[in-house]
């Protein structure tokens, strides 16, 4: 059931979904996909580090399974790189489905000719050591939204939103709603001036 529900959110947008969401849960914009055609849908997988340690970064791309999402809480440090081509060559390896992180790599062009989805606040040039500090498998804190191992997170050009693993139905339900909604309203008000207007002169305050 779960992995049917994620294949059906992979093709729902991630505004969508957000929009399933009231607007809430979506991580801070500064974590961006590194080119604007990623797209990811997967159970997290987390893992918590101090700045300037990736050690279990490495060591939790043994946990999940293929699809999920490792998510990288780095405390936003952004002067010390989480992960470089190498590291991000081990997770596409192992089978995640992307990264995300409130956090830097470095190697960026190469890690772009990969083609595998990597979130987070962009560049730099300083690595992290390997001491082992942090924790695996925990609720973290990554662009201001508390993600839990297991919560589904979907991406794509617009930035990152995350559902929690309990509401996983009904917000798929709504986001599918949603979009079929936006869908049907293009079609009908996008065709030409009056059926703009028309549509303009509809809108009313929400309450
Ligand atoms: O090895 C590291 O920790 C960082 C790095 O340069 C890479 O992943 O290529």
């Amino acid at each position: 059931m779960e992995k049917a529900l994620i294949d059906e959110l992979k093709f729902i947008p991630a505004t969508c979904i957000s929009d399933a969401l009231q607007g809430f849960n979506h991580c801070d914009p500064a974590i961006k996909p590194l080119k604007e055609e990623y797209r990811i849908c997967g159970r997290a997988v987390t893992v918590k580090v101090p700045a300037g340690d990736n050690m279990l970064v490495i060591q939790a791309m043994k946990e999940g399974n293929p699809g999920d999402i490792l998510v990288v809480d780095c405390e936003g440090v952004q002067y010390r790189s989480f992960a470089g081509d190498f590291v991000i060559g081990l997770a596409k390896a192992v089978g995640f489905g992307g990264v995300v992180a409130n956090g830097t790599v470095r190697d960026v062009l190469s890690i772009k000719e990969m083609d595998f989805p990597v979130f987070c606040l962009g560049a730099t040039l300083a690595c992290s050591k390997k001491i082992g500090r942090g924790e695996m498998n925990i609720p973290v804190s990554c662009g201001g939204v508390t993600i839990f191992p297991g919560d589904i997170i979907a991406g794509d050009a617009n930035g990152v939103v995350v559902i929690p693993q309990d509401k996983a139905k009904q917000v798929m339900d709504a986001a599918k709603q949603k979009m079929q909604k936006d869908q049907v309203r293009a079609e009908k008000v996008l065709m030409n001036r009056e059926t703009a207007i028309q549509y303009i002169d509809t809108v009313q305050p929400e309450k």
